[in-house]
């Protein structure tokens, strides 16, 4: 348990000391495979999240959503918990939890339930993985709560490659994610 804490802490130290520059660049490699990839385009619905804190940027992959028709959800944070809901423009979001940008009270709440598998793709962000797709995120337990019984959702992490650390120790309510894309490859179960 100390060496998640450890490892979060030396990871966001790491990733801290991206320019904002480098940030945008391998951002927008990683919405490139995003976007090409078969998940995204055959999902309905894609959930993401406002990027925050040197996170991997998502703001390409919003628009392409949009463009193709596809319905985007972003979390918004109640207390412990998380819901997605779906935003139409960038107008519907507001500043929530965290100083992260979260959908306004009016945007309809998302549903996965009874979803297809393929028909919904969520694309997490996170803290560290290693290459079993072990996962740590900011401690909160906000994804591994919301994702806990949703085994018809597609989920895809994106990271970069600096947050690729060689083990973590998983604890059994860790979510762990389907694929993790960074700017440099793919990391999927063959
Ligand atoms: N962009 C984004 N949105 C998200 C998440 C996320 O990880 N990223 N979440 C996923 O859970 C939820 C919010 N959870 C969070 C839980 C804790 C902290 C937190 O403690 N932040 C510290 C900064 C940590 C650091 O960089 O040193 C803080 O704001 O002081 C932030 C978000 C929902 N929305
Ligand atoms: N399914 C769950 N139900 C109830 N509590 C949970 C569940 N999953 C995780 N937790 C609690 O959440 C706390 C934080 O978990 P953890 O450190 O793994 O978060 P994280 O994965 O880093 O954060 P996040 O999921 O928000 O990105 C833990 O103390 C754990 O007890």
């Amino acid at each position: 348990m100390a060496a998640k804490k450890e490892i979060r802490l030396a990871v966001l130290k790491a990733r801290r000391n991206l320019s904002q520059q480098e940030t945008m660049e391998k951002s927008s490699h990683i919405c490139e495979s995003v976007v090409s990839h078969p998940w995204f385009q055959k999902a309905k619905t894609v959930l993401l999240y406002m990027d925050y804190n040197r996170e991997v940027m998502t703001g390409q992959i919003i628009e392409r959503a949009w463009e193709l028709g596809k319905c985007v959800g972003v979390p918004k944070v109640h207390g412990k918990t998380m819901e997605y809901y779906r935003i139409e423009s960038f107008e519907d979001l507001e500043e929530g939890a965290y100083g992260i940008r979260e959908p306004r009270k009016e945007c309809p709440r998302i549903q996965t339930e009874g979803a297809k598998r393929g028909d919904i793709l969520a694309v997490m962000p996170g803290v560290a993985f290693d290459s079993e797709r072990n996962r740590i995120g900011y401690g909160g337990g906000y994804y591994d709560k919301y994702f806990e019984k949703k085994d018809n959702i597609n989920k895809m992490a994106v990271a970069f490659e600096l947050q690729m650390v060689p083990c973590i120790d998983a604890e059994e309510f860790d979510l762990k994610p389907d694929c993790i894309v960074t700017e440099k490859q793919l990391y999927c179960p063959d």
